[in-house]
């Protein structure tokens, strides 16, 4: 029997999933050290700051107000209201909690090759790609609320030197996720209309699933050098 376009992608989402990369392993196992895992924090900030930005290449896509609507709500969930809220404010804190001050992130300077290419890759797609590729590029979300959870317990138990308020994001992250998975999911399902969109979205999917899969080899693979003294 052939297997529905939603099952697919929902197979996708969960055997290419970063959940199992090595790197990810090693930090839900406790085994990373805090050089490591501020390396990480620091090169996935450049990913967290592009989020919005693939986000109104998309909206820019979107025919209908409905749509855009329920597209800006994600760039907002990112940027906040305001000064000091949002998603990318929450990740700053959760450099702050981990020592690393806000500068260091916010100049980027210290961001790895391999992840500047992996998240040029994943806006590009989005800049040109349909908007059926770019929502089901998304669809990684379908995953995301469970690695959140068991990012918080891993942190909570094995790097008690974090501050627990640092983990605000991961938190928010899994109610967004959900809701955002769902929304995307349903517009997917629709859209896909032939057997050559299925191929794409599950093509599109695939792609990103790629994309977090070499920003971690990037972050795995890097020499740990302690910058400063401040352990990157
Ligand atoms: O930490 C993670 O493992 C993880 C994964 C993903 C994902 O699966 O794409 C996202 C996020 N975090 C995230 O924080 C986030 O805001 C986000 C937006 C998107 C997207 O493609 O629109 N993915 C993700």
């Amino acid at each position: 029997m052939t297997r529905s376009l939603e099952e697919r992608l929902r197979a996708v989402a969960q055997e290419r999933y970063h959940d199992r990369h090595p790197f990810n392993l090693r930090m839900h196992a406790g085994e990373l050290t805090p050089a490591e895992l501020r390396r990480w924090i620091l090169n996935r900030f450049h990913y967290q700051r592009h989020i919005p930005v693939k986000d109104a290449l998309i909206t820019a896509k979107l025919d209908t107000p409905r749509l855009r609507r329920m597209w800006l709500r994600r760039i907002q969930d990112h940027d906040g209201a305001a000064d000091g809220e949002g998603g990318i404010e929450r990740w700053l804190r959760l450099g702050e909690a981990a020592g690393i001050g806000r500068e260091r992130l916010l100049t980027g300077a210290e961001v790895l090759p391999g992840v500047r290419l992996a998240v040029d890759g994943y806006v590009n797609f989005c800049r040109l790609g349909t908007p059926l590729e770019a929502v089901a590029a998304s669809l990684t979300e379908l995953s995301a609320p469970g690695i959140m959870r068991t990012r918080i317990e891993a942190f909570e138990h094995h790097y008690p030197w974090i501050e627990r308020e640092g983990l605000r994001y991961f938190r928010d992250r899994v109610g967004q996720g959900s809701r955002d998975s769902a929304e995307a999911l349903d517009l997917v399902l629709t859209w896909a209309c032939t057997p050559e969109d299925e191929e794409r979205a599950v093509a599109a999917l695939t792609f990103k699933c790629d994309v977090l899969w070499s920003l971690l080899d990037a972050v795995d693979h890097a020499d740990t050098k302690d910058t400063a003294g401040e352990g990157i």
